[in-house]
């Protein structure tokens, strides 16, 4: 859903007011329909399809609180922000306990009421962002890998999904523990409420509080309108925390509560809101360490690992890169409405001998550009090789001394974050399998005899390096 360009419904029965914050609105460019009053506005909002619904409190008829309570009802998702004229503490209380998105007091400026509509959609529509685990007509799975260890992880995530446990998922930064929050989303008796998503690590620490738990108007210095926190963004649905262990000590102690109570209360409120949603967090950080050195509380860690999902760094499941680069090639080029070039299977070598330190998301990045660069080409391993900055010799070293050497120099930068032994053991034995298969002319139970292992993983091993037959490969 656009932030820009929303379809605004305005309920207000003062003709002079309703006209000029609609020019207000059109001028930023989204398009605005009008109810002069509340029983109007209930059925073109559930009739036609609105992102936003800004009402008035007091009307004829029916008045906006009324109104709220049946779009809340009937339509969970859809944001109201309310207006009047005439404040009572009670009744700004009311609105924001009845599920009101924001309160504003009439007379407002113009920007005022625009950052707010612009909060409430951004809100919305991060909401509301679909969370398939497969798409498209051929059903490709979205949450993409076929190594032993995402499909455990997979199995987890099915059994997880439909219970309440609070789930913690562990894993480097881009393994994707965002997309592993939203399928157990999706996956919940939740996924019609909804998911929102927090990046503890990106919000100041002065303000992760009012964020979480919201505040009211005049709590603190800046805190100029009243403000739904998180948790209250979540109620009925999933709240994700994401780099959990990013959060300061005074607001873990304050989380900590929360979640033991199970109520939330803003910043500068008294009214408590009882919560009921599942909460889903991550974090890249090792958060034992950070017990033992007292930068994260024991008992909040035992409040969020109800469940633990740990998803393995991309080097440590190279057989996932063929089909998520492949993957990352279709989705590209259909954003990008071009065709999706070819790739060579040494360029699919280069890919899989790389460290890839931002594991999923850096594969993303680099695919998109290989796409690009490749002005509807083939991508070839030489493409792969420049962009990836790795000089032809690094991990294709024909001695054992030079692959050594090259390890150790690419660790020595700073380039190998698995560590120079994990990656030259690595190298070694792709290389020993792939001279193996080709002195035995592909016969697989001849590797299994002479590299002592059996044949279930010599196949493995195939797989992962890529080096079974090219017709297996294909989608
Ligand atoms: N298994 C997967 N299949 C398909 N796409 C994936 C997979 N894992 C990650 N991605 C994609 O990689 C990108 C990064 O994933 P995501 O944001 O979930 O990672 P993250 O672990 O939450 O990262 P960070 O720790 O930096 O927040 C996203 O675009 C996501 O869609």
């Amino acid at each position: 859903m656009p932030e820009q360009g929303a379809r605004l419904l305005l309920i207000d029965d003062d003709d002079d007011f309703a006209s000029s914050l609609l020019t207000v609105l059109e001028t930023s460019g989204h398009q605005v329909r009008r109810a002069s009053d509340g029983t109007t506005g209930v059925q073109m909002a559930m009739t036609e399809a609105f992102d936003l619904v800004i009402c008035d409190i007091r009307m004829p008829g029916i008045g906006g609180m009324e109104v709220l309570q049946r779009l809340h009802a009937a339509k969970p998702r859809l944001p109201v922000i309310l207006m009047t004229a005439f404040s009572t503490t009670e009744r700004a209380i009311e609105s924001m306990k009845a599920g009101a998105f924001d309160y504003l007091l009439k007379p407002f400026d113009p920007p005022e009421m625009l950052r707010v509509v612009e909060r409430a959609l951004h809100v919305s529509s991060a909401a509301a962002r679909p969370v398939p685990l497969r798409e498209g007509e051929a059903g490709k799975a979205a949450l993409i890998g076929r190594s032993r260890a995402m499909q455990e992880v997979f199995k987890q995530l099915g059994s997880y999904a439909a219970t309440p446990v609070p789930v913690l998922i562990l894993g480097e930064t881009g393994t994707g523990k965002e997309l592993v929050a939203r399928a157990l989303h999706l996956h919940s008796r939740r996924a019609e409420q909804p998911f929102v998503a927090v990046n503890c690590a990106a919000i100041p620490e002065n303000l992760i509080e009012s964020e979480l738990f919201g505040h009211e108007k005049g709590a603190f210095t800046h805190a100029v309108a009243r403000r739904a926190g998180s948790f209250e963004q979540a109620q009925g649905g999933t709240l994700f925390l994401d780099e959990i262990g990013d959060i300061p000590p005074a607001v873990q102690a304050k989380l900590l509560r929360v979640l033991q109570e199970r109520r939330v209360r803003r910043v500068g409120g008294s009214q408590e809101l009882e919560l009921d949603m599942r909460i889903i967090t991550a974090t890249h950080r090792d958060l034992s360490a950070m017990i033992k050195k007292g930068e994260f509380r024991e008992d909040l860690l035992y409040r969020l690992n109800g469940a633990v999902l740990r998803l393995p760094p991309l080097r440590e499941r190279a057989e996932d890169i063929t089909p998520l680069a492949r993957h990352f090639l279709a989705k590209v080029a259909g954003q990008l409405g071009i065709a999706e070039p070819a790739i060579e299977r040494e360029a699919l070598e280069v890919l899989k001998q790389h460290r890839w330190p931002g594991n999923v998301r850096e594969l993303e990045n680099v695919t998109r550009t290989l796409l690009i660069e490749a002005r509807g080409f083939s991508i070839s391993a030489e493409m792969v090789r420049t962009l990836l900055g790795t000089p032809q010799n690094e991990m294709t070293a024909t001695t054992v001394d030079g692959l050594v050497e090259s390890c150790l120099n690419a660790a020595r930068a700073g380039a190998m974050p698995g560590g120079a032994l994990n990656a030259a053991t690595e190298a070694l034995e792709q290389k020993l399998y792939a001279a193996a298969l080709k002195m035995a002319a592909g016969n697989q139970s001849q590797v299994a005899e002479w590299l002592g292992v059996s044949r279930v993983t010599v196949r493995e091993k195939l797989d992962r390096y890529d080096l079974l037959p090219k017709r297996t490969l294909k989608k």
